[in-house]
């Protein structure tokens, strides 16, 4: 039996008859909510006691019940397995740094995977060795998977010729291998699995399953008769992934005997630079394949290596090195290894150079390495929900698409495959076309499943179709929000090079140690409006940083289109950047309409990722490195999201100026992301809209000092506001860099104080709300402008209640989960009331707070319908605000007034609040708003 919960208790560790070790844990089953119960680690399994302690979850399978003096507890097996933490998902490629050195899985983690020709060569080799599995001829893999690598080869000086060259080498070893006598007809071959492990904490893609049993590819050489032994490790992780996934295996061992089936009992490593090498000047075993057999004890040593690991994440704990048994005298990381642990005081066994850093700086980075980690951990728990969650429940969560139903599919030349289905005419989810998702056969967990790319998601009526680019044909029956480490991990890196390699005159502004200065004449930029003039003449004078503060509609990215303009003209080289795709194409149309040649700009970025419109400027990847890597240097604009500027290829580039848009929605190390590098920087933003999105409530809340392991890892929740009193102020993720800085420098901020959007009643409310009654027209056109303006509208046919700038109606609904049947069908008719009126439906645009309520109203009507956070940005000539809430306004959507300065201020000449008065008159910031809407009536 499986016995799992909370430890309460680790005892100490004890030797009985025999020389026998154990220990005894305590734990609290049902989630910690049944009595506590005793559970004996026996043997090799009492080495995970070592590291576990109170809070950890602890999970035991094959456990035996027993009795001891009058008290039931549980054993281990033999057949048992000891998991500590099993939902910290550790990844295939930890497990094996770790064991090499748990410091260089720190480091790794901190500086990401850097731009270096063994990286980006092993990348090719691995396409093609995919390619080859899948029948593609091998000259045409070389000649497609080395131009695709055109602009990294392109930045680290290569030429096609000479990688093509190399790789054809290391190809021969792969080519001649699948060519073997051993290998015959009925050998089933898949390349790139991606295996999930609920029960063992561990998520990796093998390189390639044969017969069921993983294939792992080495770039490097190893001529020892044995493989790696990190190596090893890894492809033991993929075969104990696979046993529990029930994958199918064919008796197959290395004698070539049959043995059991079911089991991945061999591993194949493949080192393709053996065949590289000369006979004559190597010695040893050559062969590029190297298989062994996958014991069970190897298997055991992997997951207590795992359970190591995930310990020391529970507190995200640093390691020392002392860990393991590393060598650091051998090691290529002793040098940056002894950097950083100076640099942060860590301890470490290769020892310390250089001064540590300031105790703030190691604390800001402290601070946020525990905020980082704490969203890693709800990704993690993002991946539990696929196998935690009913197919029903992830549907109603808006996490999948059901009921697909499978069209065609068709291969694409590269041997990707297209793959089309069609989709319910009612079905919603958060997935976005450029999102990568799990296309499965209808179960993504133990059915067939495929990462794909999402092409497009069809918003038409009736039979919408999907479209899904993948690596694998599937049947596209469902497809399942797949979540990504990717942003989590490119924060961290952003935090490691803005406070390890930061240039120190940029940390002395961040830290508040010195005053950012401006210099240069002014000049007139913008005639008609003083505050844009302003703001531009800041951010072309700024030696360190400005910021650009603009409430809705003050002509954000007209002002960032003069901006970047003007950097432009002064000679500077500027970067781009958003946290979205669409703000960064957003932003870069009007830089375009500006008249900024386009000669001059490129587009970084995924082709999925990329609006039609901006593909013309796209930098594409693939070709002549030379000429990719020019394209790009030459650029005097480069637009990119701040997760691209994490990118090994950005992370080589250099700006003078970096200009951030919607800057108020990313995190602080988001933000780093684009700002490291350059030497100057430009925030634009509005904190009085949507902050970033932060899943975490730790990292809502934590403070530099704060040490997780107090409160069971995830939630970061000591001491409360109170406590952090005498702290640095709001140094969170949840607090943007653009609002810190806004209250730590007013002087490098200017408030765009003149809105182009709202009439003048509609913006009222917020201007007094959110802006202290700052916010005004642009012009008296702007002030005066009614639905009656529109064309073809007859004011007359509108109902009363509904004529004016702002309105309220009370439907008497009753709220139901997140929808309210009766205020849909209220909305749906105020949308009809306005359309028989003569307003063109697409000007009319619907916003609830739940995804449920959108989908109940998108079913009336063909308005556009969503969420607020969806509308930021956006406007209409009428939307309809739909509030779902009766009696009283529960749930954290109605906690963030700044949702609400959204909402509201949305629309030009129209806004018609729908919602129950009593629900809303319950907190005063609604009440407030209840009295401005019907003031009017
Ligand atoms: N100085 C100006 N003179 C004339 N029109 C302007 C000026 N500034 C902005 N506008 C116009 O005002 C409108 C809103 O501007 P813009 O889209 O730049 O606003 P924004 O602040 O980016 O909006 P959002 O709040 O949605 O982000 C646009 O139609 C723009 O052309």
């Amino acid at each position: 039996m499986r016995i799992r919960g909370p430890i309460v208790d680790v005892g100490e560790p004890r030797t009985v008859g025999g020389g026998t070790d154990l220990v005894e844990i305590t734990i609290r089953p049902e989630r910690g909510a049944a009595d506590p119960v005793r559970v004996t680690l026996w043997n090799k399994w009492s080495e995970t006691a070592d590291y576990a302690e109170a809070g950890m979850e602890l999970l035991v399978t094959d456990a035996e019940e027993s009795e001891f003096q009058g008290e039931v507890g549980y054993e281990t097996t033999p057949d048992s397995w000891v998991v500590l933490e099993p939902e910290f998902l550790v990844d295939v490629t930890a497990v094996r740094s770790w064991v090499q050195c748990p410091r260089m899985y720190y480091l790794n983690k901190l500086s990401g995977v850097p731009l270096k020709y063994p990286v980006v060569k092993g990348t090719v080799v691995h396409e093609v060795f995919g390619d080859l599995l899948r029948g593609r001829d091998l000259e045409d893999s070389i000649d497609h998977r080395v131009a695709e690598a055109g602009l990294e080869l392109g930045a680290l000086g290569y030429d096609r010729k000479e990688v093509e060259d190399e790789v054809r080498r290391n190809a021969a070893a792969v080519e001649g291998w699948l060519q073997q006598g051993t290998l015959t007809e009925e050998d089933t071959w898949r390349s790139e699995y991606t295996l999930i492990s609920p029960t063992f904490g561990i998520k990796g893609r093998a390189d390639a399953l044969r017969r069921g049993m993983p294939v792992e590819l080495k770039t490097g050489k190893n001529t020892k008769r044995e493989p790696r032994f990190q190596d090893k490790m890894q492809a033991a992780c993929y075969a104990l992934m696979l046993e529990e996934q029930g994958v199918d295996v064919e008796g197959h061992s290395p004698s070539g005997s049959q043995t059991q089936s079911g089991n991945a009992d061999t591993a194949t490593l493949l080192y393709t630079k053996n065949t590289a090498l000369e006979r004559a000047e190597e010695t040893g075993d050559l062969a590029p394949a190297k298989e062994f057999s996958v014991g069970p004890g190897l298997l055991k040593f992997v997951v207590r290596t795992r359970n190591e690991l995930a310990a020391m994440e529970f507190d995200a704990a640093v390691p020392t090195g002392f860990e393991a048994d590393a060598r650091c005298q051998y090691c290529f990381e002793q040098d940056t290894c002894m950097v950083v642990s100076g640099r942060l005081d860590q301890e470490s066994k290769a020892g310390q150079i250089g001064k540590p850093l300031p105790a703030a700086e190691r604390a800001y980075f402290e601070g946020f390495y525990q905020g980082i980690e704490a969203e890693r951990r709800e990704v993690h728990a993002e991946y539990r929900k696929l196998w935690e969650q009913t197919a029903g429940e992830r549907a109603e969560d808006d996490r999948a698409l059901l009921d697909l139903e499978p069209l065609d599919r068709e291969e694409l030349p590269g041997g990707r495959w297209r793959l089309r289905a069609r989709k319910p005419d009612d079905a919603v989810s958060k997935l976005r076309p450029g999102d990568v998702a799990l296309a499965s056969d209808g179960d993504p967990v133990s059915g067939h499943a495929e990462l794909c790319r999402i092409q497009s998601l069809g918003t038409g009526k009736a039979g919408a179709e999907i479209v899904v680019e993948a690596d694998e044909p599937v049947d596209v029956c469902r497809l399942d929000v797949y979540p990504s480490e990717l942003s989590v991990d490119r924060m961290l890196t952003a935090l490691h090079d803005g406070v390890l390699k930061g240039d120190p005159g940029r940390k002395d502004v961040l830290f508040g140690r010195r005053d950012p200065e401006f210099s240069g004449p002014q000049r007139e930029y913008v005639g008609n409006n003083d505050a844009q003039n302003e703001a531009v003449n800041l951010a072309t004078r700024a030696e360190d940083f400005a910021l650009v503060h603009g409430p809705p509609g003050t002509g954000k990215t007209y002002t960032i289109a003069q901006t970047v303009q003007a950097l432009i003209e002064q000679g500077e080289r500027v970067l781009l950047s958003a946290f979205t795709n669409r703000a960064v194409d957003n932003a870069l149309e009007a830089v375009r309409e500006q008249g900024v040649d386009d000669a001059e700009i490129v587009r970084f970025g995924t082709e999925s990722g990329i609006r039609e419109d901006m593909q013309d400027v796209r930098l594409e990847q693939a070709g002549d490195p030379g000429e990719r890597i020019s394209e790009l240097r030459d650029a005097s604009l480069v637009a990119a999201t701040t997760a691209s500027c994490g990118s090994r290829i950005m992370r080589e580039e250099a700006f003078d100026v970096a200009l951030v848009d919607e800057a108020s929605q990313l995190t602080e190390p988001a933000t780093l992301a684009a700002i490291n590098l350059a030497e100057r920087f430009v925030l634009v933003g509005d904190h009085e809209q949507l902050p970033p999105v932060v899943q975490a409530e730790g990292g809502k809340r934590w403070a530099p000092e704060h040490s997780a392991a107090t409160d069971g890892g995830t939630a970061a929740e000591s001491g409360g506001d109170g406590a952090t009193a005498d702290r640095p102020p709001r140094l969170d993720l949840s607090t943007s860099l653009f609002e810190r800085l806004h209250e730590m420098a007013p002087e490098a901020s200017v408030l765009l104080d003149r809105q182009y959007r709202m009439a003048q009643r509609i913006q009222a409310f917020s201007s007094r709300e959110f802006y202290d009654g700052a916010l005004r027209p642009a012009n008296g056109e702007v002030a005066a402008q009614r639905i009656a303006d529109l064309p073809g509208v007859d004011v007359d046919a509108i109902p009363r209640n509904l004529r004016g700038s702002v309105s309220f109606v009370d439907p008497d609904g009753e709220r139901a989960g997140n929808t309210n049947p009766t205020e849909a069908d209220r909305v749906a008719e105020v949308v009809d009331q306005f359309v028989a009126a003569g307003v063109d439906e697409e000007d009319i645009g619907v916003i609830a707070p739940f995804r449920a309520q959108v989908a109940e109203i998108s079913r009336r009507v063909d308005a556009t319908v969503d969420t607020v956070d969806r509308f930021q940005g956006s406007s209409e000539e009428v939307i309809i605000v739909s509030f779902v809430a009766t009696g009283e306004l529960s749930g954290p959507i109605y906690d963030d007034p700044r949702r609400m300065n959204v909402a509201l201020t949305r629309a030009k000449k129209s806004l018609v609040l729908v919602g129950d008065a009593g629900a809303l008159s319950s907190d005063p910031f609604y009440d407030r708003m209840l009295d401005w809407a019907r003031r009017e009536l």
